[in-house]
């Protein structure tokens, strides 16, 4: 049967990327997408240099969540610049994205620094202290699906994993668009956002990133 996306996109890094060496992991799969096969990858214009990379650069997080792995390309964009001992927790629904993404962080040779859980990040996230040892997370990266921002951030304010000071980072709040996230997030005194305008990954067409820090 023919094979699917991530499997193509797997393929790409194998043959293009250098076993152990991150930024060709993510070179491979931005010149995949761009010249071969569009995937909802973070991309190279909100993940390079710009906005991704910066906000991780500058919180220099201790525990990072990305909530939807999908590929791996954003978990091997964060990953590559923690400072060492830092943990990333990546949440991913889709088992076939899952099994994908592991190679894709296995081939940048990250294994070390993250961790794949797989289920929904619904029912993951109260775990989070208990089985995960977790305290609080320093940078939240939503990236799952849209109507699920706005649920899980109040879930993470619930139990208790947001302190003063951490910081959400939100892809796709204009497309495909989380409204009822950027209406909370943007009105509530216990956040100060920024709005990134981008593009959508490999096109023109308008996106962005929210950057909010949540106040405690
Ligand atoms: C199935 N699934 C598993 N994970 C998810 C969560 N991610 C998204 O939905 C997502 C979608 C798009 C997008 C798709 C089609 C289109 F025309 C425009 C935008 C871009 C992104 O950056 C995304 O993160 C969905
Ligand atoms: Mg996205």
């Amino acid at each position: 049967t023919r094979s699917t996306r991530p499997q193509r996109l797997l393929g790409a890094v194998r043959r293009t990327a250098t076993r152990g060496d991150p930024r060709s992991v993510v070179r491979a799969i931005d010149d995949f997408c761009r010249h071969t096969e569009w995937a909802m990858n973070v991309g190279d214009e909100k993940g390079t240099g710009c906005i991704l990379d910066s906000v991780v650069s500058e919180v220099s997080p201790a525990t990072v969540l990305e909530l939807g792995t999908y590929c791996g390309y954003s978990t091997v964009r964060i990953a590559t610049l923690l400072p060492p001992g830092a943990k990333l927790i990546t949440l991913e629904f889709n088992p076939d994205f899952a099994l994908i993404a592991r190679q894709v962080i296995a081939w940048a040779g990250l294994e070390e620094k993250v961790h794949l859980v797989e289920g929904s990040s619904g029912d993951l996230i109260p775990l989070m202290k208990e089985k995960f040892g977790v305290k609080s997370f320093d940078l939240v990266f939503l990236d799952h699906w849209k109507d699920r921002y706005l649920p899980d951030t109040k879930l993470l304010e619930e139990c208790g994993l947001l302190q003063k000071g951490s910081v959400l980072l939100a892809d796709n709040v204009i497309c495909p668009g989380s409204p009822d996230y950027l209406e909370y997030i943007r009105n509530s005194p216990k956040y100060r956002s920024q709005h990134f305008k981008s593009h959508l990954e490999y096109t023109k067409v308008e996106d962005g990133l929210e950057k909010s820090v949540f106040l405690g």
